[in-house]
């Protein structure tokens, strides 16, 4: 029975889903971080939001956790490189909690404006003060985005629909994506000295960690107002409250801090209480946003135990689920073959791996087939736990590099994938097809065979000579082994050959010896003879 964690608090949608999957689930929102490291090792999965902090030292002490499930967008608290490493599938849920932050960067902008949480804090207190809490409207102003991803492209629409006119800096978006929403792209230094309101939606990544400091400050209008419902390192929080103290800027409205959870002696900011508004991380809180993460990332935990690939990885290619389906026979095809390879060639020293899609296969995400042939080489070789989310970063530390490349299917098949494996003893490579009655392999080192992709094989590889299948024929008949389908290849007359004998059993080692012995006899020039089990 598969054991899962869950951290921070998720609506309990998600953790029915988990239980209803005959899931065990320990709901320890809170638990402190003693608690955590000394049990994380029984968990084969971890739903966390963003105050779980899964970095290295927890990580490594995961033996067992296959998933880690996001229940929100941000993973800043997740270090993806040991996750990866460690083969855990790290995947979040990107889309349940946009419109919320959407609708709460709005109601920052407006109550930023009006003064609405300082008004209503003063007249808990009992004051009456309508000339203090004089506003501005949004109406006619600069709204400026920094990133306008998923959640600052809807700030923009609604921004506009306000009557605010919207500019924005994103480096990574396509031009075409702002100019479908009518908003322009500028430098971000511009976006800066033009807006009257600037709104952070980047992720927190190295560029965007203090994003705006004393620096960006200094180059705001004195009437600008700052809001932040994206991650609080993306600003520097002494740097904020410098500003505010020279009157540098106006105001701010701050959802995401440095520091979580605020208390006076950790924000600066709290100093400021006529011109910033603060909200305790509640961008992504609201009935509807708890319960669309909480259910995605149950229903994709219980997805990835079950051998499925997330809809929203963030440590392997993205494969939508009705493509993944589609594409499975591909997966298994080049899996097959990888294991084929593996059995025939993993023993010797590998140094190159190279996969060539032809035909169909190629309307399909090649990354998880390319993936799914890495781990099945490496698989059989290596003790390490492997899976597609580390197959290259394995291969990679054992200096093994990879070739994907797409070719030109030129024959009757729809579609073909051919694997190759150089190694430092020499280069092999297997085609094969995937058809409905099943997978075959249709070359053998260059050389035209058509052969069940399961079963169990001889091959040899020799020079073209006569007597060679009689030999091999008769030593296996007096060994009672019953050879079901033999094929040979060969490129030309005395030329370099290939035969493989799908057989009922398994020969001994003797027998393989033999085999050896009669064809060196033969002088046949044997350069490979191995019995494999598909
Ligand atoms: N306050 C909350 O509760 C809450 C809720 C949901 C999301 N978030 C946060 O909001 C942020 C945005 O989320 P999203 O879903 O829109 O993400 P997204 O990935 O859709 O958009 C982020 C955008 O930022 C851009 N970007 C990246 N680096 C940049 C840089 N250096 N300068 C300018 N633009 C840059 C990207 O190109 C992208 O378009 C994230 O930090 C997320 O964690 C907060
Ligand atoms: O889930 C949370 O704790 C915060 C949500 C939000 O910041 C997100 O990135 O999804």
């Amino acid at each position: 029975m598969y054991k899962v964690l869950v951290s921070d608090n998720i609506a309990q949608k998600g953790i029915d889903i988990l239980e209803a999957a005959g899931i065990e689930v320990d709901f320890k929102p809170g638990q402190n971080r003693e608690e955590l490291l000394n049990s994380i090792g029984n968990y084969d999965g971890i739903i966390v939001r963003s105050m779980t902090i899964l970095n290295a030292e927890a990580l490594n002490k995961a033996k067992n956790l296959k998933v880690i499930g996001r229940a929100g967008t941000g993973y800043d608290n997740i270090d993806l490189d040991t996750a990866t490493k460690n083969g855990i599938f790290v995947f979040n849920t990107p889309t349940g909690n946009t419109i919320s932050a959407v609708e709460h960067t709005l109601g920052m902008i407006l109550s930023l404006s009006r003064n609405i949480a300082q008004a209503n804090q003063a007249l808990h207190n009992d004051i009456w003060d309508r000339k203090k809490y004089m506003g501005v409207e949004v109406k006619g102003k600069t709204l400026g985005i920094i990133g306008l991803g998923r959640i600052g492209s809807r700030v923009a629409k609604r921004a506009q629909a306000f009557g605010m006119k919207v500019i924005a800096n994103d480096p990574y978006l396509a031009p075409k994506n702002a100019e479908k929403i009518n908003v322009p792209l500028l430098p971000f230094k511009e976006v800066l000295e033009k807006s009257d309101y600037i709104s952070l939606h980047t992720p927190l990544t190295d560029e965007t960690y203090h994003i705006l400091s004393h620096k960006e400050f200094a180059i705001m209008k004195e009437t600008a107002r700052v809001i932040n419902c994206a991650r609080g390192q993306n600003i520097d929080t002494e740097a904020l409250a410098a500003a505010l103290e020279k009157n540098k800027i106006a105001g701010a409205a701050i959802d995401v801090h440095e520091e979580e959870p605020v208390k006076a002696t950790n924000n600066p900011l709290l100093s400021f209480e006529d011109r910033v508004i603060m909200t305790c991380h509640l961008g992504g809180t609201t009935t509807e946003a708890m319960d669309n993460v909480s259910i995605t990332a149950a229903e994709e935990v219980v997805s990835v135990l079950h051998s499925n690939l997330p809809e929203s990885p963030l440590n392997i290619p993205a494969m939508d689920p009705n493509e993944f389906n589609r594409a499975k026979p591909y997966i298994n095809l080049v899996t097959k073959l990888g294991n084929f390879m593996a059995k025939w060639k993993g023993n010797e020293r590998i140094v190159n791996l190279e996969v060539e899609y032809g035909g169909e296969v190629n309307q399909y995400n090649l990354k998880p087939m390319t993936l799914s042939f890495v781990k099945s080489i490496l698989e059989p070789i290596l003790d390490d736990r492997i899976n597609l989310v580390n197959a290259m970063h394995v291969a990679n530390e054992r200096g093994i590099s990879l070739k994907e490349s797409q070719i030109q299917n030129e024959g009757e098949l729809k579609n073909i994938i051919k694997v190759v494996l150089k190694t430092e003893q020499g280069e092999y490579s297997l085609a094969g097809t995937y058809l409905p009655i099943g997978f075959r392999v249709i070359e053998i080192n260059g050389l035209r065979i058509d052969l069940e992709l399961s079963g169990e094989f001889i091959i040899v590889s020799y020079q073209d000579k006569p007597g060679v299948i009689g030999k091999i024929g008769s030593i296996l008949g007096e060994a009672e082994i019953n050879i079901a389908i033999m094929q040979v290849g060969r490129k030309s007359f005395g030329g370099d050959a290939i035969m493989t004998m799908q057989i009922d059993s398994k020969p001994s080692a003797e027998i393989m010896t033999k085999i050896k012995q009669n064809l060196d006899d033969l002088d046949t020039n044997v350069k490979d003879l191995t019995y494999l089990k598909i």
